[in-house]
């Protein structure tokens, strides 16, 4: 697989008229997300439009229950045959095993093929003075994050989203076979908004992420396309 497919540029807009407008504007990616904004303003129906353009989807939905719950969701989820689905891992185990049985009977339900069930650790904008003092973590943020991606794949899940800057602490500890998925990418040129612990392309790949989530720097460009074509020319430089 080659870097370009490798990165996941999320449709953070509010309507499907202005996904596909930016789907358009980026004809060489080949792995969008759906997040929250997006799937809860049109429903499954961008799905559909995104599969008739064969694209691949990151179905991007943060579930977060309790596990009777998170299981229905992820039954309901597996069934639109999407590539990446996620659950928050302090859902905890019981939720986390269930969320995992789900996915596989709602895929086999629909006779699709199962999503990769993937764990958020610690959302990226979060720093570790916020876990500290905000969230009261006792735990030093890449031991917080580790911690979370272990159990997630103790219950089974095929992986977790992490920062760059835990990346590479997680693949030690979690192996070859753990997906990790980095969004808080920042090339060089970009701003960092409200990402609060972010890497460069080249850094979060390096340290060992499958799939890096690039929004903002690609999608608020005044031209996406050549922002992409930037990002995509930087990697082939440095590998
Ligand atoms: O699950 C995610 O994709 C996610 C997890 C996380 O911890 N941090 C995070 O930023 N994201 C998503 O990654 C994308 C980052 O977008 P930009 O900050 O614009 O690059 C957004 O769609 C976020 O919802």
């Amino acid at each position: 697989m080659n870097a370009q497919e490798q990165i996941i540029v999320p449709l953070d807009v509010a309507d499907e008229q202005a996904a596909i407008a930016l789907v358009e504007r980026l004809t060489s990616v080949t792995f969008f997300k759906v997040g929250l904004e997006l799937f809860t303003s049109t429903g499954p129906k961008i799905l559909e439009v995104l599969k008739s353009r064969q694209k691949r989807i990151f179905l991007d939905l943060k579930f977060h229950d309790i596990p009777n719950t998170v299981a229905g969701a992820c039954r309901a989820a597996a069934r639109y045959g999407v590539d990446l689905l996620t659950i928050h891992a302090t859902s905890g185990n019981e939720a986390l095993r269930a969320a995992t049985e789900a996915v596989q009977a709602g895929a086999a339900d629909a006779g699709v093929k199962p999503p990769k069930l993937i764990a958020i650790t610690l959302l990226t904008s979060l720093s570790s003075r916020q876990l500290a003092f905000e969230l009261k973590i006792p735990l030093e943020l890449p031991e917080y994050a580790l911690e979370m991606a272990l159990m997630a794949q103790e219950m089974g899940l095929d992986g977790a989203v992490c920062s760059p800057v835990e990346v590479a602490q997680l693949r030690q500890s979690c192996g070859d076979d753990f997906l990790l998925v980095c969004p808080g990418v920042r090339p060089t040129w970009a701003q960092k908004g409200d990402q609060a612990r972010s890497l460069t392309p080249a850094q979060a790949f390096a340290a060992g992420a499958n799939y890096l989530v690039i929004g903002r720097p690609i999608t608020a460009a005044a031209d996406p396309e050549l922002a992409w074509k930037r990002i995509c020319e930087e990697l082939v430089a440095v590998t």
